[in-house]
């Protein structure tokens, strides 16, 4: 072969690994995309996973860990921005996952069709000064508008909705659920893992324990007085004076506040976030390939308080939600905290219901 068309040929394999990487792309023509197509259609057997928010924050360590879950075949990558480069950088990644991006509204249905788990953190974080119901008037419609996008193209994927305030986004994607005819109980989730997360860190902290050896139940919701964490149910056994009862309940409702005054205007928690939120959708995809004894802390439709929804650990399997754990016992402070993050939390979820509702 004349050594010319050799290097040709190298030339046009570099090519094709130059191609861009977002395979939203019409021209099946070329044979270098085609070849890329072709990868992407047969990567390997695993669920398919959409993160629609994929560009901000928490999207973007998200989408770089769950790049990294082997129990991922495919990852759609939705941003209304920044999507593209996301993508690029992300599917350099090598590992099994092939990787998508869709940037905009017109390219949500794309991303969403044949999802079998669909991560939710789009929406504005908090500044200083903040509650996160203060996000409610900006981020309820755009849950609600991703979730009829979810109805409609994958009604039977697995939801994990981080998007602030939790309390309320899920009653709205309920709501929207409920409305289109799709409602499925058990594959609408709200991510309280971070509560969990702290929770451990915090209470092994105290205890001179390594966190990867405690575990701590934090049940109610996702904000203030509504995370209510049960440090009389903490393992291993152990027992706290009064005095670390209420430093530990105060830190573990108030680790987010923590984090955004730190950031001083710069956002909320999105590292500790982005590994809470995969430690979370790993235990669904575990659940969904029918792995046994999977139990996490969520906030979904429940029956263990009058609430409609609350957070509580629950068996995670094939369908999602397999049950919803009762309580346990609980202790005279912890029955107190209940009362309070009752209250606070019923009005959340009258919220939300209401803007789907209104
Ligand atoms: N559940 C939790 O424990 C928890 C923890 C941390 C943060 N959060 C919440 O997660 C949300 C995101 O936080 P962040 O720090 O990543 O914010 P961010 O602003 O950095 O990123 C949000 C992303 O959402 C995108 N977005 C906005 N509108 C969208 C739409 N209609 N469709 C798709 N994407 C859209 C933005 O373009 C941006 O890229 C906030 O509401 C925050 O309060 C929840
Ligand atoms: O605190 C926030 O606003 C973000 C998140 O809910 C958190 O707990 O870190």
């Amino acid at each position: 072969m004349h050594p010319t068309s050799n290097v040709n040929q190298r030339i046009a394999r570099i090519a094709a690994h130059l191609q861009p990487p977002n395979l939203q792309m019409e021209d099946d023509a070329s044979s270098n995309l085609n070849r890329v197509n072709c990868r992407a259609k047969g990567g390997a057997t695993g669920f398919k996973v959409a993160i629609l928010g994929a560009a901000g924050g928490i999207g973007q360590p998200l989408g770089l860990l769950m790049k990294m879950n082997p129990l991922v075949s495919v990852l759609h990558l939705y941003d209304v921005v920044n999507t593209p480069g996301v993508t690029a950088d992300i599917s350099h990644m090598d590992t099994g996952a092939v990787v998508r991006g869709f940037l905009g509204q017109q390219q949500l249905e794309d991303a969403l069709i044949g999802m079998d788990l669909v991560i939710i953190p789009a929406g504005v974080p908090r500044k200083p000064g903040m509650t996160r119901d203060d996000l409610f008037n900006i981020n309820a419609g755009i849950v609600k508008t991703l979730c009829e996008a979810i109805a409609k193209c994958c009604p039977k994927a697995i939801v994990n909705l981080i998007s602030n305030p939790v309390n309320s986004t899920v009653p709205i994607a309920a709501e929207v659920f409920k409305r289109a005819g799709t409602y499925d109980p058990k594959r609408l989730l709200g991510v309280t893992m971070l509560d969990v997360v702290r929770a451990n860190t915090f209470v092994a902290e105290v205890l001179g324990l390594d966190p990867r050896d405690v575990d701590v139940p934090v049940v109610g919701g996702h904000a203030g007085v509504t995370i209510l964490p049960l440090l009389s149910q903490v393992k291993p056994p152990c027992a706290f004076t009064p005095k670390e009862i209420d430093y530990l309940t105060d830190r573990i409702q108030n680790g987010g506040t923590e984090v955004v005054e730190a950031k001083a205007g710069a956002g909320s928690a999105t590292l500790s976030m982005a590994y809470a939120a995969v430690k979370f959708a790993d235990a669904c995809l575990r659940g969904l390939r029918g792995d046994s004894g999977i139990i996490e802390c969520a906030f979904v439709d429940s029956q263990v308080t009058e609430l409609p929804f609350f957070a509580s650990k629950v068996r995670l399997g094939r369908c999602g939600v397999e049950e919803v754990l009762p309580l346990g016992p609980l202790n005279e402070y912890e029955r107190e905290g209940l009362e309070k993050a009752k209250k606070e939390l019923a009005a959340s979820i009258e919220k939300g219901i209401s803007f789907v509702r209104k």
